[in-house]
């Protein structure tokens, strides 16, 4: 069958809503709150009344009712503009201007399109926020199937590898992993000659642009990835997972939304729950995929966050040892490191 698989519908779904393009989602045809236009505002607002689904976290810095728990559906006035609603979205002008509403939120039944529209615009690394109206799915618009998975459920598969010499080991070799539905690409790099019949030394790393390439001193990111690589050429191998998973899952463009949001006084949990994520948006059964399609079942992971440690167990991969990797504490990320620990139960 030539025809798409609905796992390939998602894929497309995401990719339109980043365009800017509606989607239709169990009788709702919907959009990205963050980049659709004033025309096709006007288009769908022609269809019938617009209604708007942000997170249950957003909601909450909204104080509007989450009536749905984890998502609420509000009632866009028949003023409101595309403005309007990236107000109510973005956080970022919270504090100058504190008032959204009142909201009216809806309460029937029938949230079910609306929190998958949500999940796709998260999955799609975009303002977890979509607007919508309830109708048929016009001549060309992607159609999400009911049994379509939002992200990437298949692990990734092994696209290609080399011999790349390291500064810390001349013997380093970089595998290229690819999501199946055309998603992110993550890589292993192999340090030294990996013995696969003993616990290997492990690092997953999620991907930092701003620590691992700009030296940030926001965050530990940079000095970890480079203890990491320092300790496996010391112990003679290793494996380095580097996961685009940017900003604990939420890309990028939100993590900078976050950092903005962290200026005005929130620390970085509070930030990314008023943008309406969940403090960790990664799913960590990555990294065990992964190292499973390496050839590895047992590790010493460097870490000190123990749902890593948690997910290698939950996929079959025995974490032999935990390793600490505390390095880079400085004024700049005390702040950011105590959080870690307090709220994200980050181990000493
Ligand atoms: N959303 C958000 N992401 C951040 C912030 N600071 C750093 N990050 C991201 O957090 C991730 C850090 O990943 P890891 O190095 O795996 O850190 P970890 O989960 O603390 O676990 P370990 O380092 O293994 O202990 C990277 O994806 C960074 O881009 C922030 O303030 N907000
Ligand atoms: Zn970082």
């Amino acid at each position: 069958m030539l025809s798409p698989t609905p796992e390939e519908l998602a894929a497309r779904a995401r990719a339109d809503l980043r365009v800017g393009l509606p989607v239709a989602v169990g009788g709702v045809v919907l959009a990205s709150v963050e980049t659709v236009s004033a025309a096709r505002l006007a288009q769908m607002r022609a269809a019938g009344p617009l209604v708007m689904a942000v997170t249950g976290r957003r909601a909450e810095t909204l104080r509007a009712r989450a009536y749905d728990g984890d998502v609420a559906r509000i009632a866009v006035p028949e003023t409101a503009d595309a403005a309007w609603l990236r107000a109510v979205a973005d956080p970022a002008d919270d504090l100058r201007m504190p008032m959204k509403g009142p909201l009216r939120t809806l309460r029937d039944a029938g949230a079910a399109p609306w929190r998958r529209g949500v999940a796709l615009a998260k999955a799609a690394q975009l303002l977890p926020a979509v607007v919508g109206v309830e109708m048929a799915a016009p001549e060309g618009i992607t159609v999400l199937p009911e049994a379509a998975p939002v992200a990437a459920e298949a692990p990734p598969h092994a696209v290609s590898a080399a011999r790349v010499p390291l500064a810390v080991h001349r013997a380093g070799r970089v595998h290229v992993f690819r999501e199946g539905d055309g998603g992110e690409e993550h890589y292993a790099v192999e340090i030294g000659m990996v013995d696969r019949s003993r616990p290997v030394l492990v690092r997953l790393h999620s991907a930092c642009f701003t620590g691992d390439v700009l030296g940030s001193l926001k965050c530990d990111c940079g000095p970890q990835l480079h203890a990491a690589m320092d300790a496996m050429a010391g112990a003679g191998a290793g494996i380095l997972l580097y996961l685009n998973q940017e900003g604990r899952g939420i890309g990028l463009a939100n993590k900078m939304r976050a950092y903005d949001l962290q200026d005005q006084g929130f620390d970085t949990v509070e930030a990314n729950h008023r943008l309406g994520f969940e403090d960790d948006e990664r799913d960590f059964r990555l990294g065990a995929a992964l190292l499973g399609r390496l050839g590895i079942d047992a590790v010493r992971l460097m870490t000190n966050n123990p749902r890593k440690i948690e997910m290698m167990a939950a996929q079959g991969i025995r974490v032999a040892e935990r390793v600490p990797l505390h390095v880079g504490r400085g004024a700049e990320n005390a702040g950011y490191l105590d959080v870690k620990r307090m709220k994200s139960g980050h181990l000493e």
